[in-house]
């Protein structure tokens, strides 16, 4: 009998289901049990994206058809539109709740009720659950996830501006009342689900700011600065549509605190991230492309002075896929389930 531990994919012919299939089918200490689907269920994974054809891989069924007490999952990873989660998760939980969950959707990241509905426009109908979440950015929480039933996986613009940012705030260096984060996004950011606004001839040859002044993700990020700095603090954050597949650029402007130079913010950065095994910070001045981490689970940072005097200018990069979700909802799993936090999600970046 295998002693891999089981796993279900919610939501497996989504953009970020399948990235979870790309990366655990190379994954030493799972097996894929169960991939769910709505509409495609009933479907292979081939049928679906033709690149897992060659596979063996289990068909796509509905979550109702899973006999959840009886399935013997280890491990739930939740892929589905938010607010459908949280009502999935909790039938799943309560017929096995020895079952540990990742979670990629937004449903169970803000731990305030009140500002959940308040930026997604309903009521949780999870309270419970969302009391035990704990928020999987995995560089700041890693004792805790370790401990966790529930791991809430951040969002993919979250990831980009906080892994820059909340090492700043922690250290008092910058000036929180005046960071503005301008970021930038491919497609796949959005699902897979087709809209209009979505389609080619929308999209290519341009590009465009979208939920400015009130993009759900300020939730998050005020949330999560606030916590790092002991006090409330709001930020600037637009977000761009772009016509490209993969990968989220934010560049992001700060003040030091107290005559921080943009050197020694860079040298904060540089000792908060020698010894992590996915975020590399470039050399002073240098600033990195989407493609240098396209497909892999790696943020990129790169930290430049601007020559207004006392200001700095950082330029942070991820895949939305990979460190924006699947990558990091396996590296969560790894510490979930007790194993090295590299498995399976150590691979560089494609090229060109
Ligand atoms: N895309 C990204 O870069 C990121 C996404 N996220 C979050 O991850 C989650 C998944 O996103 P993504 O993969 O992009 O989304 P997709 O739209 O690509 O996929 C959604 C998946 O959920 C299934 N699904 C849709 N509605 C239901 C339903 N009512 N009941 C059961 N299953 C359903 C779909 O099945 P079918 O295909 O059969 O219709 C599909 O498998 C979302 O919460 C998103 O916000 C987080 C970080 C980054
Ligand atoms: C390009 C694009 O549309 N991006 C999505 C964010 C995707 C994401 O990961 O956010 P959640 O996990 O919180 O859904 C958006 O702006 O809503």
């Amino acid at each position: 009998m295998s002693n891999k531990k089981k796993i279900a994919i919610l939501g497996a012919s989504g953009y970020t289901g399948a990235e979870l299939v790309r990366l655990l089918l190379r994954h030493p200490k799972v097996e894929l049990t169960i991939l769910t689907a709505d509409r495609r269920a009933g479907q292979q994974m081939g049928d679906v994206f033709p690149q897992f054809a060659p596979y063996e891989l289990p068909t796509l069924v509905t979550i109702d058809s899973v006999d959840w007490t009886t399935a013997g999952i280890d491990l739930v990873f939740c892929a589905l539109p938010h607010a459908t989660t949280q009502k999935v998760l909790q039938d799943v939980l309560a017929k096995a709740p020895e079952t540990k969950v990742v979670d990629l959707s937004a449903d169970f990241r803000l731990s305030d009720p009140a500002a959940y509905a308040k930026w997604y426009g309903h009521e949780h109908h999870a309270l419970e659950l969302q009391k035990e979440a704990v928020y999987g950015l995995v560089e700041v929480y890693r004792r805790d996830i370790k401990k966790a039933r529930l791991v809430a996986n951040p969002g993919c613009y979250t990831s980009c501006a906080q892994l820059p940012l909340v090492p700043l705030i922690k250290a008092k260096a910058i000036e929180t009342d005046e960071i503005v984060i301008d970021a930038k996004s491919g497609m796949t950011g959005a699902g897979r689900a087709a809209k209009e606004e979505m389609l080619f001839s929308e999209v290519s040859d341009g590009f465009n700011a979208y939920g400015v002044g009130k993009h759900r993700h300020m939730a998050e990020l005020d949330e999560q600065f606030s916590k790092a700095a002991g006090k409330e603090v709001i930020v600037t954050f637009t977000p761009h549509l772009l016509p490209q597949n993969r990968g989220i650029l934010s560049t992001i402007y700060v003040r030091g605190r107290r005559g921080k130079t943009a050197e020694e913010l860079h040298e904060i950065l540089v000792k908060q991230y020698e010894k992590e095994p996915f975020v590399y910070v470039l050399p002073f001045g240098k600033t990195p492309h989407t493609r240098h981490v396209r497909g892999s689970n790696m943020t990129f940072i790169g930290v430049a002075a601007d020559r207004i005097p006392g200001r700095a200018i950082i330029v942070s990069t991820l895949d939305n896929l990979t460190k924006g979700a699947s990558g990091q909802a396996v590296q969560n799993m790894n510490l979930v389930l007790g194993f090295a936090e590299t498995l399976g999600i150590d691979q560089p970046a494609m090229f060109p």
